[in-house]
């Protein structure tokens, strides 16, 4: 009896080991993950993903690694830097070349085979990674379908500029396949801009007059999202690699791309500036730029525009002379100072407006603005307003530009609003 009692009560222990175990088993599940996305919650609290992406960010290579985390607009940038490397490429070429196939705009602005064979590559680039997205840029097809000479000048510069990288070619999706994909490339960069969704920004040759001269040019991407440049990219083919070269006055003029020279500047918003040396294939690794600690503002190295017509040098000089500034400006054309002043060659950039009526165009500043900014620096215009890229393909709310480091900015735009507030 007694055993049969011992019998049914082990009987019951089993049965309810049993239901406890397929209780567990049905419940555990929500709890687990549950407690599983707790910790994960806890440490993303304790390591920001900023953080974990800076310890686990690659350099950027073409290698496509999908076990590390990417930061925010990676791929952008990667295809950014890798469409102005290879349009740098073209650019370079008719740098050597003698004549340099100058045709006169409507507005007499000089405008290259350059200018057009890089738009078409670079825009090329883009629509191959993001068919969707919009560009602004400064030329269009117009003289290109109506010149068969001209056409066939930049059909070839075009054809020969490769990146002696195939992944690198790849990833931006290789040749262009026919004059008339060309045409269409170039003419894709008719965007009116706005202030919605993603729209790129381009100047395919910026510093058209330096080009021409001899001296800095630069070639600039930049992607806006909604309004805001999010994502810069400038090569310049003329500036030392080196970002502690100081910068002299010949920095602007007699300028080459011999050895040891062209640099690829980047940037994305919120994830700091970097730059590295151009080359003819991969991304060769980068290094973190930053602007240079302006402790005393006397000892500040200012750039500004070679052309008078661009900026004016007398209010340009005025400003320093307010700051105790002794040093010559550097004088250089295109985005090549913003780039400049980012990595800490140079400190100020003063683009003081000549003309009432003169509309500074998108393409010629969203670049330089977002590195300068991940670089530790503000930009505003001359009158210290932000400067609106979302109202279309020019800047026409701004007046001027004014860049500096973070530390110094409000006394440079004191100064600088004094100046102008005198000539009103
Ligand atoms: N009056 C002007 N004021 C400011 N910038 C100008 C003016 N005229 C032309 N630009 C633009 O200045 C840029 C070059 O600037 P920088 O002097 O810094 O090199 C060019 O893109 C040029 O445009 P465009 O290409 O139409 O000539
Ligand atoms: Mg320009």
């Amino acid at each position: 009896m007694t055993s049969f009692f011992t019998q049914l009560h082990k009987k019951k222990i089993t049965l309810l080991s049993l239901i406890i175990l397929a209780t567990s088993f049905i419940l555990a599940p929500p709890f687990l993950s549950r407690s599983v996305s707790r910790l994960v919650q806890l440490k993303s609290h304790l390591y920001p993903s900023s953080a974990i992406q800076q310890k686990l960010r690659r350099p950027f290579n073409t290698t496509p690694n999908r076990y590390i985390a990417r930061m925010a607009y990676e791929n952008e940038l990667e295809v950014a830097l890798l469409a102005v490397q290879r349009a740098t490429l073209l650019t370079k070429s008719v740098f050597h070349s003698h004549s340099k196939g100058t045709l006169t705009k409507s507005d007499n602005s000089p405008v290259t085979i350059g200018d057009l064979g890089a738009q078409a590559l670079i825009i090329s680039s883009i629509k191959h990674v993001f068919p969707e997205d919009e560009v602004v840029g400064e030329e269009d097809a117009d003289d290109l379908r109506k010149d068969e000479a001209l056409r066939s000048l930049v059909w070839d510069l075009v054809q020969a500029a490769k990146l002696d990288d195939s992944a690198a070619e790849d990833k931006i999706g290789g040749p262009i396949k026919s004059v008339d994909a060309m045409l269409d490339s170039v003419d894709s960069g008719r965007s009116a801009g706005g202030r919605k969704g993603r729209i790129w920004a381009l100047d395919p040759i910026d510093g058209t007059k330096g080009f021409l001269r001899g001296g800095q040019y630069a070639v600039c991407l930049a992607l806006m999202i909604d309004g805001v440049p999010t994502v810069g990219v400038i090569g310049t083919p003329n500036l030392p690699v080196d970002d502690k070269a100081p910068l002299d006055a010949d920095i602007g003029a007699n300028a080459d791309d011999s050895d040891g020279k062209g640099v690829l500047f980047g940037a994305v918003k919120g994830e700091g500036a970097t730059s590295r040396p151009l080359s003819s294939g991969g991304l060769k690794e980068g290094s973190k730029i930053f602007m240079k600690p302006l402790n005393d503002i006397s000892q500040a190295t200012f750039c500004e525009s070679v052309e008078a017509g661009h900026s004016s040098h007398g209010d340009n000089a005025a400003i320093a002379s307010k700051l105790g500034i002794t040093k010559p400006s550097v004088r250089m054309d295109s985005q090549a100072k913003y780039g400049s002043i980012a990595r800490g060659a140079g400190d100020l950039y003063l683009r003081l407006p000549v003309s009432k009526t003169y509309q500074e165009k998108i393409w010629d500043h969203a670049a330089g603005v977002v590195i300068v900014q991940e670089a530790g620096g503000e930009v505003t215009d001359a009158w210290g307003k932000p400067l609106d890229f979302g109202i279309g393909r020019t800047l026409k709310d701004n007046k001027g530009v004014v860049a500096a480091p973070k530390g110094v900015f409000p006394r440079v735009i004191e100064v600088v609003k004094e100046v102008l507030g005198a000539k009103e």
